[in-house]
């Protein structure tokens, strides 16, 4: 079975190989005495090895030893403080382009399928023009490897819905990486969450697509059985950020009885026993436990000049044959360039948004909801308001409490958005593509869904509370609360963007819609707001021009009966020029005017919150390019 799939999978990668033209040759990479220090703490010691294509190198060692900060170090995502790392002999290697990096923690999209999952990352990872039976063929063989098959059909899970377990979602997390054909495949603990057999199979898996392709795939591993390290080429052995050991698996063995004069006991794992010597964990001292580690580093140093590295690697390589000058390694991946691509890129993330948000009930189910709440709400308290002179701030609260709350309610939209940001940020590191076709697809994606929502809120309420009767004010009316809830949608979007914490994300995007509300020009009159806030916040805030222009859409044209007083006198709530005309009436423009918004230009206001928009989306894209993680 596996191996028929095997042969799928170079069947597909051949296709695309010959499209891609890629150079046939293999891959080295080489690490030369790193170190890492942060805060005053050093976390790497002159830590060296090397790797090549169609190999694994495990990355072991106890909890805290370094080996998730070495893997961030070879991918480029922290900077050595001291020491080398060179791909093929290049010192400054773009990683991006060369290295999938899967990290210790899921970041998938709840709602799609494993195979949804799997398959827009191979789509996402291949030139536009790969025909989709190769990247169908690619996507059928990673999920039969990984042993997905039983859940090819199931939804990942979020908080809402559960899904397939923490094991699949790894192995789900790894299939994506997988199918992106990398030149270098870093894992930070790939098996955590994985049963023993699982582990190996998984990894198992992982070996034959990398020794098939030429893929070098370096692995951080927390405590295998001997079967699953024994899958690995090369073993790095860390403590405290020291090398124990460095060298071919299956000479640990020898090394832990020549070098530290402590054999395997008989029947005993050799990694078990090896991490059972480096781990410093339950020596209360921290002088014993720096010295104990330094005893073990100056053997291995010593163990390594009596054995120099070349004299072990060529016996290594003699053992495995072919393997290292067989097969060329190609970089299968795409790496995006250009309008085109970022055009396909940008159609490919629309797809999958709009898979996501149709689905997600976090996303805009539950926005759906409350607008539907709110919608009934206002047509049931505001019901058939009497076109009076002594209804207008009941008219006008119905403005602002649609701008305010329709806007207030783009705050639920932040846990899906830090959902989908974490899938961006982890395919943006892996050089799937870049903030521009992915913020161009969140607000491209996002329009239909806020006017559904808007849509049902205009239609529930509007003619029943018995708003200007006019079909065109109508249309007004809903245009004007879309494009409100855009700009708020945008608003919070960036706010999650800058602080991708949910709790931080969603005080300060309720703060700042408080905010705009105090000074929109409701609860205190524009000209009567202090000078200060005024001149700059009022006229920023999207709320003032929706406000604004509902209440103009309302008000312009309709006349409003005034009370007849017990002694005969006219008595309007607003000066009304009707009443010099012999009418005991207001008219709506005398209302505009005692607000001060009469006369304001419909369409300048419109643009001017789609301006706004367009503002708070450019700086989301800055964001996005500024902020990497
Ligand atoms: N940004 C940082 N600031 C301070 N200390 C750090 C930072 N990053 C890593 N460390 C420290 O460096 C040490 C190594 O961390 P690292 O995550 O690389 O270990 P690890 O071997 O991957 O551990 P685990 O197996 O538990 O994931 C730890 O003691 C950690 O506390």
């Amino acid at each position: 079975m596996a191996s028929s799939q095997n042969a799928l999978l170079t069947d597909s990668v051949q296709s695309s190989d010959a499209e891609a033209q890629q150079p046939r040759q293999g891959i080295v990479l080489e690490f030369d005495r790193l170190g890492y220090v942060i805060k005053g703490k050093t976390i790497l010691h002159d830590v060296s090895g090397r790797a090549e294509g169609g190999e694994m190198l495990a990355v072991m060692g106890p909890s805290g030893a370094g080996k998730s900060t070495i893997l961030d170090i070879l991918a480029k995502r922290a900077h050595a403080t001291s020491g080398t790392v060179t791909v093929n002999g290049d010192a400054n290697p773009d990683m991006r382009s060369l290295a999938s990096y899967v990290e210790q923690s899921d970041a998938l999209l709840g709602v799609l399928t494993v195979q949804e999952t799997i398959r827009f990352a191979a789509r996402l990872s291949v030139d536009w023009s790969t025909p989709s039976s190769v990247v169908h063929l690619r996507v059928a063989s990673v999920i039969s490897e990984l042993g997905l098959t039983d859940v090819v059909h199931n939804r990942i899970g979020n908080a809402v819905q559960r899904g397939i377990s923490g094991g699949q979602k790894r192995r789900v997390t790894i299939g994506s990486a997988l199918v992106a054909m990398p030149r270098i495949l870093l894992l930070d603990e790939p098996t955590s969450g994985l049963d023993s057999r699982t582990s190996r199979e998984v990894l198992l898996a992982i070996k034959n697509v990398a020794r098939m392709h030429g893929m070098l795939v370096i692995a951080s591993i927390h405590q295998p059985n001997w079967q699953t390290i024994s899958l690995f080429d090369r073993l790095l052995l860390l403590a405290q950020g020291r090398t124990m050991y460095f060298g071919p698996t299956n000479r640990l063995d020898v090394f832990l009885a020549e070098g530290l004069d402590q054999p395997v006991p008989k029947h005993a794992n050799p990694t078990d026993h090896a991490l059972d010597i480096v781990t410093t964990d339950f020596i209360v001292d921290p002088g014993k436990r720096s010295k104990h580690v330094s005893v073990l580093a100056d053997k291995w140093l010593a163990y390594l000049s009596a054995h120099p590295p070349d004299r072990v690697l060529e016996c290594w390589n003699s053992e495995k044959g072919l393997l290292l000058h067989g097969r060329g390694d190609h970089a299968l991946r795409h790496i995006s360039n250009g309008v085109l691509d970022d055009c396909y890129k940008t159609a490919l993330l629309m797809e999958r948004n709009a898979l996501n948000y149709s689905r997600n009930l976090l996303a805009y189910g539950v926005r759906l909801g409350m607008y539907l709440g709110m919608g009934v709400l206002l047509a049931t308290v505001w019901v058939n308001l009497a076109q009076t002179a002594a209804k207008v701030n009941d008219r006008l609260s119905v403005h602002f409490f649609s701008v305010a709350f329709l806007g207030f309610m783009s705050v639920a939209g932040i846990p899906a958005f830090l959902e989908e940001r974490q899938v961006f940020v982890r395919e943006r590191q892996n050089g799937l593509y870049g903030p521009g076709p992915y913020v161009l697809a969140n607000s491209i994606v996002t329009l239909p869904y806020l006017f559904i929502c808007a849509l049902l809120f205009a239609v529930l309420c509007y003619w029943s509370i018995g708003l200007n009767p006019g079909a065109e004010q109508f249309f007004r009316f809903l245009g004007v609360l879309f494009m409100a809830v855009y700009v708020a949608e945008s608003q919070s979007t960036l706010v999650a963007a800058v602080i991708p914490i949910f709790v931080a994300a969603l005080a300060i995007a309720s703060f700042w819609n408080g905010f705009w509300m105090c000074v929109g020009g409701y609860f205190i009159r524009a000209v009567n707001l202090p000078r200060f806030w005024y001149y700059w916040a009022h006229f920023i805030d999207y709320q003032t021009y929706a406000f604004d222009l509902l209440v103009y859409n309302d008000f312009h044209g309709i006349t409003l009966d005034c009370a007849t007083e017990s002694d005969g006198s006219c008595f309007c709530d607003y000066p009304s020029s009707l009443i010099t005309k012999g009418q005991c009436s207001l008219a709506g423009d005398d209302v505009l005017v005692a607000l001060g918004i009469r006369g304001i230009d419909f369409k300048l206001y419109a643009v001017i919150l789609l301006l706004i928009a367009l503002f708070y989306r450019t700086l989301l894209y800055i964001v996005l390019v500024l902020k990497k993680r």
